[in-house]
């Protein structure tokens, strides 16, 4: 492939890295002026209206400044390794488009899904100030979106197909050295068996399971005096996208690990601490996290099953459901109500209730528990049960943190480091089906020439690039907000919420690329169309995630 005369697209990236950066910079503030306006605008109108009457204003804010704060991350990043020397073509091009598509959105309409899309005007923002924007960064727009810069990055990606990373993500040596490593375990662990699992319905081997757990995945953010490693949000970000790209059922054994260890370390007692964290930590001791009820989803404040107290012990009486992995586990960590007078969150408490392993002819050979297999589309390897408890014992003394009705409270101080994990198996999955979308248009052949030659499929791809950068960069940046003790749940939940829907659009894209073949089962893009769907559902569905962005956008003014 050629590549041709530039003209707007040349001025930027000829003016040299810092001008782009600059001029980058511009755009930002000239976005915050939109997202400015639509604050005081949605505010207006939900108070009007009240926020479920005005849901697609209310989420739409949410989105606009997921979008612009997607924007400021890729400023940053670039800014960050101009100043170390690594801001090269490739990244420059990756920051020009990301720009040119996500300032031309801000205005012409942010996807929220397929069917929805939000426009400024909706939220309120005069025409005024939405006309002004268009001025300021018509020539960014312009700039970022012509078909050669797009033409020039597909010809930098296809020249390394197999690359570990498609840009450099940022990061310093250690958490370089900590990708590198995953990788390469992914690699050769994970990705030759990934399709095999999933096709056959079958558990993630335990002797892979093992060898995560010697890698320090599940101890990786723990405290070294619990037997983890001490490290931050950031490497697990870092090990979860790796691990995620390789199979998403991999990337989320950790996921469990972190919940339990979270809720534990925030809120156990010393006992609970010393009795779980190390065990946690090795990977001797896998837990499950049993919230979701039949009738009770995103409303979890409402959930029913209930926990009653005699004696010394919980009985625990109810239904369960949608449970992960919930057959190898040994410790649940489960959200039960405690107090039937409190209809609402207070009611609820957490138990930390040990079960014995159990297998597919036998899930559950504990007394007063019980439970089948929901079959699944993806997100296979682990497997997902309904449960049903009667009279399930668990003794007073697993009550965690040894007080009743902080239940709720307890979990919600888990869901910044929960939603960063699953923002970051998000952009895993991302990059596993940009991978396949890639080698595939590089190899099939049609009229005598490879399908990636054609401006439609290598468009794709290098969207696919773009996207998953801001997606990953806003991940890294909710990440290191976290790392350095900064409140993060605003950054966590656009993360999550971005990087979703781009896993879901690589997945479709990088599907129709391989034509009939994507609709082969035999083809592991197949799975990963599959695997991306839930990362839309499960830890804040979508509109979920919006509303609390937006709820929490519309606090700060
Ligand atoms: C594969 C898989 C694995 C899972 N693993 C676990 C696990 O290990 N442990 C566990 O406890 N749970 C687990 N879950 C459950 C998951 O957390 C729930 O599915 C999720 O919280 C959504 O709840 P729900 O399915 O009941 O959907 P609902 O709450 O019934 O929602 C249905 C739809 O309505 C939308 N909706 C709901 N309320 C509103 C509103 N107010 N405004 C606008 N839209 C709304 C939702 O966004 C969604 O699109 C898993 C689910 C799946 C599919």
């Amino acid at each position: 492939m050629t590549t041709s005369v530039m003209t707007a697209e040349q001025d930027l990236l000829a003016a040299g890295p810092g001008a782009l950066l600059e001029r980058a910079e511009r755009a930002v503030a000239s976005a915050d002026r939109v997202l400015d306006a639509a604050k005081v605008g949605v505010k207006a109108i939900v108070a009007e209206a009240g926020v479920d009457n005005v849901q697609h204003t209310a989420h739409g804010l949410a989105w606009l400044a997921t979008a612009v704060e997607g924007l400021r991350q890729l400023q940053v990043w670039g800014t960050n390794l101009s100043a170390e020397g690594r801001f090269s073509e490739f990244e420059q091009l990756i920051l020009l488009i990301g720009f040119g598509e996500y300032l031309a959105q801000i205005s012409g309409g942010v996807p929220m899904s397929q069917l929805e899309f939000v426009r400024p005007e909706q939220l309120g923002v005069a025409r005024s100030i939405i006309r002004a924007y268009e001025d300021e960064v018509a020539d960014m727009i312009a700039a970022g979106s012509t078909q050669a810069v797009k033409q020039k990055l597909a010809d930098l990606i296809s020249a390394q197909p197999n690359a570990a990373t498609f840009g450099d993500p940022g990061l310093d040596e250690t958490h370089a050295a900590i990708l590198d490593q995953m990788h390469t375990f992914s690699e050769a662990e994970v990705v030759p068996f990934a399709h095999e699992w999933h096709l056959a319905n079958e558990y993630i081997p335990l002797e892979v399971i093992q060898k995560v757990a010697e890698l320090g995945v599940f101890g990786l953010t723990m405290p070294e005096e619990f037997g983890g490693m001490g490290l931050g949000k950031e490497s697990m970000c870092i090990v979860s996208e790796e691990l995620s790209r390789g199979y998403i059922g991999v990337g989320s054994l950790g996921t469990r690990a972190e919940i339990a260890g979270e809720l534990i370390l925030n809120n156990g007692t010393d006992e609970q601490k010393a009795k779980y964290l190390p065990k946690i930590a090795s990977g001797e001791l896998l837990p499950t996290a049993v919230f979701t009820e039949p009738n009770t989803g995103s409303d979890l404040a409402s959930l029913k099953t209930r926990a009653v107290k005699e004696g010394d012990t919980y009985k625990v009486t109810g239904q369960k459901t949608w449970i992960t992995h919930p057959v190898r586990a040994d410790l649940m960590t489960l959200l039960v109500r405690t107090n039937p007078d409190e209809p609402g969150y207070r009611g609820l408490s957490m138990l930390l209730a040990e079960k014995p392993r159990g297998d597919d002819a036998n899930p559950f050979p504990a007394d007063g528990m019980s439970g089948g297999e929901i079959e699944v589309l993806g997100y296979r390897g682990m497997k997902e049960y309904d449960i049903s408890f009667d009279g399930f014992e668990v003794p007073a003394d697993q009550l965690l943190g040894g007080k009743e009705g902080q239940g709720f409270k307890q979990l919600m101080n888990t869901f910044e480091a929960a939603r960063i994990q699953t923002a970051a198996r998000a952009v895993g999955v991302a990059q596993a089906a940009m991978d396949l979308g890639l080698k595939y248009a590089l190899e099939r052949i049609q009229f005598g020439k490879p399908i990636y030659s054609f401006p439609r499929i290598y468009n794709k791809i290098v969207m696919m690039a773009v996207e998953t950068m801001i997606a990953r960069q806003l991940t890294l940046f909710s990440a290191r907000q976290k790392d350095q003790g900064h409140r993060c749940d605003l950054e966590a939940g656009m993360a999550k919420l971005l990087g979703a829907r781009v896993a879901w659009a690589n997945a479709d894209c990088a599907l129709q690329i391989h034509g009939g073949n994507g609709f082969a089962l035999e083809y592991p893009i197949s799975r990963v169309l599959c695997d991306s769907r839930i990362l839309n559902i499960f830890e804040g569905a979508a509109e979920i995630q919006a509303q609390v962005i937006a709820r929490r956008l519309l606090e700060d003014k």
